[in-house]
């Protein structure tokens, strides 16, 4: 096996990878993660116990235990860019010797949850609810750098025909023993992740749209019975990272926007803290 070089797992001088600033003690066997750098305190006042907090950039950790699991609270910023550093480094930290920088001989998979906010482009998922991804497609083009996905890609097939697009979208999946675990509170979804938040997700302020009808196009968007349900702007990064670095990944949705009504969640805050109380209780 040959060692993988110091330009390209970067380790800090105290021996933590480069971006997380983690050391493999430092992190949960499952982590819950949030776009918002403001939110893991949200998430870490539930644990029973903080044995470490860590901060480097938009990725902030707090380590401790719910019981008898050790768990962590991460955020990531915005984007599958951020989400394919995190993923990577997270899984540095379980399945690379670091002192070695030889790849171990035993696969360790985490559970990885992302409790994220999210918009809805259809007027019957109402403002305050929570959703959960199976299917995510990517509009970004992170994949085009990656091996292809085993995951049946027809769905990101067919949006590519729908939108006129220039290049692939993919398709990724969502971990089937997580969403089994999850309770009637969640509806399960079908989820487009955006390279942005305002001409990706069909909102203009000052700059006209490229693609015409974009909202109208997704809308009456039907792959037998399904149907695009939201818009974020990580999960497809996150399940093919999952499904390439062999990690069980759930994204979870608090539904704050609907684009169809007009609405946003006037009561926000506390349906993000309703959700998160809600995943810890059944993935724990
Ligand atoms: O609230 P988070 O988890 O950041 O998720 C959503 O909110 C951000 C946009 O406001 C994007 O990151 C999107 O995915
Ligand atoms: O509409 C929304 C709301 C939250 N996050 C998004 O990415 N889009």
């Amino acid at each position: 096996m040959t060692q993988i070089p110091e330009s390209e797992l970067i380790l800090n001088a105290d021996g933590s990878v480069y971006h997380l600033h983690l050391h493999p003690d430092q992190i949960g066997e499952i982590i819950f993660t949030v776009g918002d750098p403001e939110r893991v305190p949200e998430v870490s006042k539930y644990f029973d116990r903080i044995d470490f907090k860590v901060a480097k950039r938009e990725f902030i950790t707090h380590t401790g235990w719910m019981g008898d699991r050790k768990v962590s609270a991460m955020s990531t910023g915005m984007g599958t860019d951020n989400v394919e550093i995190f993923m990577t480094e997270l899984d540095a930290l379980v399945n690379i010797d670091l002192k070695t920088r030889l790849i171990k001989p035993v696969h360790t998979s985490l559970q990885i949850v992302r409790l994220g906010t999210s918009g809805t482009i259809h007027a019957d998922i109402p403002v305050g609810s929570f959703l959960a991804s199976e299917t995510a497609i990517g509009l970004d083009t992170l994949m085009q750098f990656y091996p292809d996905l085993e995951c049946d890609q027809s769905i990101a097939q067919a949006l590519r025909k729908t939108l006129d697009l220039k290049f692939d979208p993919y398709q990724a999946e969502g971990s089937k023993s997580l969403l089994n675990q999850l309770s009637s509170d969640f509806s399960r979804g079908l989820t487009l992740t955006a390279p942005g938040f305002y001409a990706p997700q069909g909102r203009k302020l000052r700059i006209p749209a490229a693609i015409t009808q974009y909202l109208e196009r997704l809308e009456s968007f039907r792959f037998g019975e399904k149907r695009i349900t939201n818009f974020e702007m990580e999960t497809a990064g996150y399940y093919a990272m999952g499904e390439l670095l062999g990690h069980e990944v759930l994204s979870l949705n608090a539904i704050l926007a609907n684009r169809a009504t007009g609405e946003f969640d006037k009561k926000a805050e506390k349906t993000v803290d309703l959700m998160i109380s809600a995943a810890l209780k059944l993935l724990l």
